[in-house]
């Protein structure tokens, strides 16, 4: 029998309210080093609330989040991302009117080793620093198949290639763990398979941990080695795509939204 990875994301009995409304209630999860989990639930849920939770966007109500042991409550966005959690947004955040290598060099230069007293003075340590983002900025545009845009302007990219461009900016951070909101939405059918096939390869190569919200439930289920379910702030189920495939809960959450929709049609 194989040892189990260890542990690297724990969220414990978390939970969030905004005002009289409980976004979060009591939700408790992990993730393992190396895994591929997915986040489901129907609109409103609490998914991107628990994101925000994760990244220092809201501090938790109650309960405690760790990332590879360290307490993540109460930090900011910045310093979160500087223990190795990254993530990508909903809606799109790119700098539009900068080029796409130039996006990419910023994230490096977030986590660049040179101190701002070598560059300011353009020492030699400025030199080498810059000589090897420009070399991990050329590889990361070429795995994500963006080497032969890299001077366009990002905003200038079609949609699909700015997802793209979006998740290869937060990779160049260099985190532990990789959190994609939605990286498909607004995909069509062709570059939502290649992005597929580009999560999976990131996650094999660069060893982390990637937590997932997807809609499209084909998607979550071909990808993912476990999936957790929120529904109205609850977790109502956790498992593997055949556990939650089939568990009469997930079925109950998801009808119930095709019916609330049909009922405001
Ligand atoms: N900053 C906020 N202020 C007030 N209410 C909020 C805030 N952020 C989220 N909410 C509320 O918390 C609940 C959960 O929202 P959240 O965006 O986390 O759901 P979701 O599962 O990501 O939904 P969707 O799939 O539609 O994106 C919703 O009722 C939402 O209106």
């Amino acid at each position: 029998m194989s040892t189990p990875a260890p542990i690297l994301l724990e969220v414990n009995h978390v939970s969030r309210t905004f005002g009289g409304l409980q976004a979060l209630n009591n939700v408790s999860m992990y993730m393992a080093e190396g895994e591929l989990v997915g986040l489901i639930g129907p609109n409103g849920a609490g998914k991107t609330t628990l994101f925000n939770l994760l990244t220092g966007v809201y501090e938790p109500s109650a309960g405690k989040i760790h990332l590879a042991g360290e307490k993540l409550n109460g930090l900011k966005p910045y310093q979160i991302n500087q223990k190795g959690a990254a993530r990508t947004f909903q809606n799109i955040r790119l700098f539009g009117q900068m080029s796409v290598v130039d996006n990419i060099k910023m994230a490096f230069h977030q986590h660049a080793r040179h101190s701002a007293v070598s560059s300011m003075f353009r020492l030699p340590m400025h030199f080498k620093g810059e000589k090897e983002i420009n070399k991990k900025a050329n590889e990361i545009l070429e795995i994500f198949n963006l080497k032969d845009r890299e001077h366009e302007l990002a905003g200038n990219l079609s949609y699909g290639k700015q997802r793209r461009l979006e998740i290869a900016r937060a990779l160049a951070t260099g985190p532990k763990v990789l959190l994609l909101d939605e990286p498909a939405a607004g995909m069509n059918p062709q570059e939502t398979a290649e992005l597929m096939t580009l999560i999976k390869w990131i996650k094999d190569n660069y060893k982390l941990s990637i937590l997932l919200i997807e809609h499209d439930m084909s998607l979550v289920m071909n990808v993912c080695d476990r999936i957790y379910v929120l529904d109205r702030g609850e977790r109502i189920a956790e498992g593997t795509p055949e556990v939650i495939r089939t568990s009469a809960q997930v079925i109950e959450a998801y009808l119930g939204q095709d019916a609330e929709e049909e009922g405001h049609a």
